[in-house]
């Protein structure tokens, strides 16, 4: 039966939110986890753009379509914040990251952060990237079923080790396997339904994934600190905002720990979801891999990366497809409103991405792979301004998109150049939304080396 969640005060006009719990302890995550869209859709038609469900022990208003998303993620009033939002799904494994950090202090860090991400970083960031891809590339055995998933994390995993981390020297492949291992279970513990460390659970996995991870950062401090290397890990010893303020050996710690997540899983989705629309899409492949020979060299400047404009409508339409972070989270500290409905303080928001890169209403036949809605004549992302958004938006949107999208097209140049790739025109990844979404048969590709 559909509930009310709080009454609006008596004098005001707004409209109570009405939903239900599903089922209980698990509430709808069973659903969620099965067929987020279905779940998303049949509430959008009961409920409306706000509505509220049950979700990891809480119950969270979901906030459907353009506007609703607008209002919350540009948060003009400042009702809602990241960190009690973010905290109930990562908080033990991520926190002080800087999505989880608000107000005056995120500004801060976000200031400082900055510098590791302007144009002259990035250029320096690129150029690191091609020997690190060539060498992960060199691994790969083409064959029929090829699965790329898991060797695109594989492949992503070595790139933040040497990008971010300057490599890990007096590491073995084992640990760096353990590593892997921990980023992982901490992703995977933001969706498990126990909420406690009861040995077995994931949660408890995420828990000590964290203290791995920990230590393993901590490791390597002292050296980062003493050099001048190009890394991240590095930059975030070494920068200062404008004002002069610098990050702690604690601030560096959790900040490369989140930066890993943040930029591991997300750039591993997007890439294997272009490799399964481009092995479907023989057309698209080609127009890719002509505008990538026509740089005419194997390492792309950051600039350079630039005119692959084929590969970036690609990109725009895997990131809408199969946005890597589906969902965000907000908790409103204020009472407040979201498109006239009653948000009571303490109210914990989902934002959800996804739903609105499948709506008709903006996205005309939304489940087709159209890479050309992004071209200049068609621009159907302008059609609202939260339309697409995969990056998120306001004053956390992401601050890695550039870094994303230029290892992104980094590797994408890479693989065209050196293999051939199939995939049935009929074929439907199973996508696993445990976590942030993956393929959970591997996304089985049919790869070749390419000859001539
Ligand atoms: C395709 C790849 C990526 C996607 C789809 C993505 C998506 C997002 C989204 C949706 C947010 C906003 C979350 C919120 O509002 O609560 C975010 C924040 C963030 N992302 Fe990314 N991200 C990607 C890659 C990266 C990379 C490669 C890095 C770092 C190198 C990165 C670093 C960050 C940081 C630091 C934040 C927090 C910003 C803040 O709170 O001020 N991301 N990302």
């Amino acid at each position: 039966m559909p509930k009310v969640l709080a009454a609006p005060p008596p004098e005001s006009a707004l409209h109570p939110i009405s939903g239900n719990a599903g089922f209980p302890v698990i509430g709808h995550s069973l659903e969620y986890f099965r067929d987020p869209m279905g779940l998303l859709q049949s509430r959008w038609e009961r409920y409306g753009p706000v509505s509220w469900l049950s979700m990891a022990g809480k119950r969270w208003v979901t906030v459907l379509g353009p506007d609703g998303c607008q209002t919350v993620l540009q948060n003009k009033d400042r009702a809602f914040v990241n960190s009690d939002g973010w905290s109930v799904l990562i908080g033990p494994f991520f926190h002080r990251g800087l999505m989880l950090l608000d107000g005056d202090e995120h500004l801060a860090h976000r200031r400082i952060m900055q510098q590791a991400f302007t144009r002259d970083r990035l250029s320096r960031y690129t150029e690191a990237l091609h020997p690190a891809i060539d060498k992960g590339l060199d691994a790969w055995q083409p064959t029929p079923g090829f699965a790329a998933y898991p060797a695109l994390k594989e492949l992503t995993l070595d790139l933040a080790t040497s990008i971010f981390m300057g490599g890990a020297e007096g590491s073995t492949p084992q640990e760096m396997a353990e590593i892997n291992k921990a980023f992982i279970d901490c992703v995977q513990a933001a969706t498990s339904v126990v909420r406690y460390p009861l040995p077995g659970t994931r949660w408890k996995r995420g828990i000590d994934g964290r203290t791995r991870l920990e230590e393993f950062f901590r490791r390597y401090l002292p050296t980062r600190r003493a050099g001048a290397g190009d890394d991240l890990f590095s930059a975030l010893c070494h920068i200062e905002s404008e004002e002069g303020q610098r990050f702690s050996d604690d601030d560096v710690v959790n900040h490369m720990i989140f930066l890993l997540m943040a930029a591991h899983d997300t750039s591993t989705i997007t890439l294997s979801t272009m490799m399964q629309y481009l092995g479907q899409h023989p057309d698209w492949r080609e127009r890719c891999r002509r505008q990538s020979a026509a740089l005419g060299t194997s390492t792309p400047t950051y600039g350079q990366l630039d005119e692959l404009t084929d590969l970036d409508l690609v990109m725009k339409e895997c990131l809408r497809l199969v946005p890597p972070v589906p969902v965000v989270a907000r908790r409103a500290v204020e009472d407040t409103e979201v498109l006239g409905h009653y948000i009571p303080r303490g109210t914990y928001m989902s934002v959800v991405v996804h739903f609105t890169h499948h709506m008709p209403e903006y996205w005309p036949d939304p489940e087709r792979f159209d890479p050309e809605r992004f071209s200049p004549e068609r621009r159907e992302d302008k059609v609202h301004r939260f339309a697409w958004e995969p990056f998120g938006g306001g004053v956390h949107k992401c601050l890695g998109m550039h870094f994303a999208g230029a290892e992104i097209k980094a590797v994408m140049h890479h693989l065209l150049q050196r293999f051939d790739w199939q995939v049935s025109p009929g074929y439907v990844a199973p996508l696993n939304y445990t976590s942030l979404p993956f393929p959970s048969d591997g996304q089985p590709v049919d790869l070749y080396h390419r000859v001539g």
